[in-house]
C-alpha cells in the first residue's frame, strides 16, 4: 500500500488519500457574478469521481475588486454561497472533501476599477499602477476575508485556504519587494506579516474548521529585498502559533522574475522541506509532481505531508488510478465497479 493513496489526518481533516487538487482558476464564471456554473460542477465532480482526496477550489475573491479577472469565483454574497453549498454537497456525495481558496488579488486584480496594493508599484509594465491602501481599507479587506470564511462555513466547506502566495495581495504585504509602507503594515517582517495575522484572526472567528495558507517560499528576486528562507521560516512559526493547520508551499509570482535554476520535476519541494524542518504543522508540496513515484518518494522521505496536483489532473482525470497501477497499490478503490473494470 502506498503512502500517496493511503488515509491521512491533517489538523483534524480526514482525507482518504494524500492527493489534493491544487487550486486552479478556470475563468469560467459567466455574467461577471462570481457564481459557480455547471462547468465547475462537472470540472470538480470529475476529479472527485477520480478519487482525489481533497479538492481546493480555484482562487475565490473576497470582494469584487479582489478578483484576478471578472471570470473568477467570488464569495462576497449569499447567492455565491448558496451555489457553493450545492457544490460542496455534490463533492461530498462523490466521496471527496472540498475546501475554498480565499483570495484578494491586490495589484494583480487586472479587471478592478482601481487595483490596490500595500504600495503604489505596479506588478509589471502590462499592469496598472495600484493605489496604496489606507488603513481603513486594509481593515475592510480583513473583514471581507472573515465574511467570506463565514459563507464558506455555512456552505459546509471542509477547509479554507488563505491565498498568501503568487504575488497576490497578502504576498504583496509580506514581501519588502512590494511593500514599502512605513506604518504598522510595513517595515519590519513582523509588520509586513500583520495583515496576514489579522486575516487569520478574522477567518478563525468565522470558521471553525481547518485553515491552510499558501505561501510562495521564494520570490526568485535578486534585488536584495526579498524574504530569505529564514524569514519564511519565521513566518511559518508565527503561522503555527496563529493556529494554521497546514502550510501549502509554492513559489514565485510576486514579480516576473523566474527561477535561476532548471525547472524540473519536484523543483519546489525543497522549499516545502526547508519549511518542514522549522515547523511542527504539516506542509504540502506542489509543482511538476506528475510522476507518482516521485510523489511517493517525497512522502516516504518526509519531505512533505501532502501532494498537490495541478495540471496533471487537468490533463488526465484518471491520474489517481494510473498512480495506483504505477505504485502497485491494490487498495485503491475506483468510484464504482464499472470504473475499476474499465481500468483492467
Ligand atoms: C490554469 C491554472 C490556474 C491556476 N490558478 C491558481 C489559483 O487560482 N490559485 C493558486 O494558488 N494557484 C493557481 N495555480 C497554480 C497551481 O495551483 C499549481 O501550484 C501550479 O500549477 C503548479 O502545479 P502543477 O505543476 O501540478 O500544475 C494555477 C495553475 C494553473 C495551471
Amino acid at each position: 500500500m502506498s503512502l500517496l493513496l493511503s488515509k491521512a489526518n491533517i489538523g483534524g481533516l480526514n482525507l482518504k488519500n494524500r492527493v489534493v487538487m491544487s487550486p486552479m482558476c478556470m475563468y469560467e464564471v459567466k455574467n461577471e457574478d462570481g457564481i459557480l456554473t455547471p462547468f465547475h460542477f462537472a470540472h470538480y465532480g470529475m476529479r472527485a469521481i477520480s478519487q482525489v482526496g481533497l479538492i481546493i477550489t480555484e482562487s475565490t475573491a473576497v470582494e469584487p475588486d479582489g478578483r484576478i479577472t471578472k471570470n473568477d469565483l467570488g464569495l462576497w454574497n449569499d447567492q455565491q454561497a448558496d451555489k457553493l453549498k450545492s457544490l460542496v454537497n455534490s463533492i461530498h456525495y462523490l466521496g471527496s472533501k472540498i475546501g475554498v481558496q480565499l483570495n484578494h488579488a491586490g495589484r494583480k486584480a487586472s479587471d478592478a476599477d482601481i487595483p490596490v496594493a500595500p504600495s503604489s508599484f505596479e506588478f509589471s509594465d502590462n499592469y496598472r499602477t495600484p493605489n496604496a491602501l489606507t488603513i481603513p481599507q486594509i481593515q475592510q479587506i480583513v473583514e471581507n476575508f472573515g465574511k467570506a470564511a463565514k459563507r464558506a462555513a455555512n456552505a459546509g466547506a471542509d477547509m479554507v485556504e488563505i491565498h498568501g502566495a503568487h504575488g497576490y495581495l497578502l504576498h504583496q504585504f509580506l514581501s519588502a519587494v512590494s511593500n514599502k509602507r512605513d506604518d504598522e503594515y510595513g517595515g519590519s517582517l513582523e509588520k509586513r506579516y500583520r495583515i496576514v495575522r489579522e486575516v487569520i484572526e478574522a477567518v478563525k472567528s468565522n470558521y471553525s474548521g481547518p485553515i491552510w495558507i499558501r505561501l510562495s517560499l521564494s520570490d526568485y528576486d535578486t534585488t536584495g529585498t526579498q524574504n530569505t528562507m529564514s524569514d519564511w521560516q519565521q513566518i511559518g512559526r508565527w503561522l503555527e502559533a496563529s493556529g494554521i493547520d497546514l502550510i501549502d508551499a509554492s513559489t514565485g509570482g510576486l514579480t516576473d522574475a523566474s527561477p535561476d535554476f532548471p525547472v524540473h520535476d519536484g523543483y519546489q519541494t525543497k522549499f516545502a522541506t526547508e519549511m518542514k524542518q522549522d515547523v511542527k504543522i504539516p506542509v504540502s508540496t506542489v509543482g511538476l509532481l506528475d510522476n507518482p513515484g516521485l510523489c511517493e518518494y517525497i512522502l516516504q522521505n518526509n519531505q512533505a505531508d501532502l501532494i498537490m496536483e495541478g495540471r496533471a489532473l487537468l490533463r488526465n482525470t484518471n491520474w489517481l488510478s494510473d498512480a495506483a497501477k504505477y505504485l502497485h497499490d491494490k487498495n485503491f478503490k475506483a468510484f464504482n465497479d464499472s470504473y475499476s473494470r474499465g481500468q483492467n
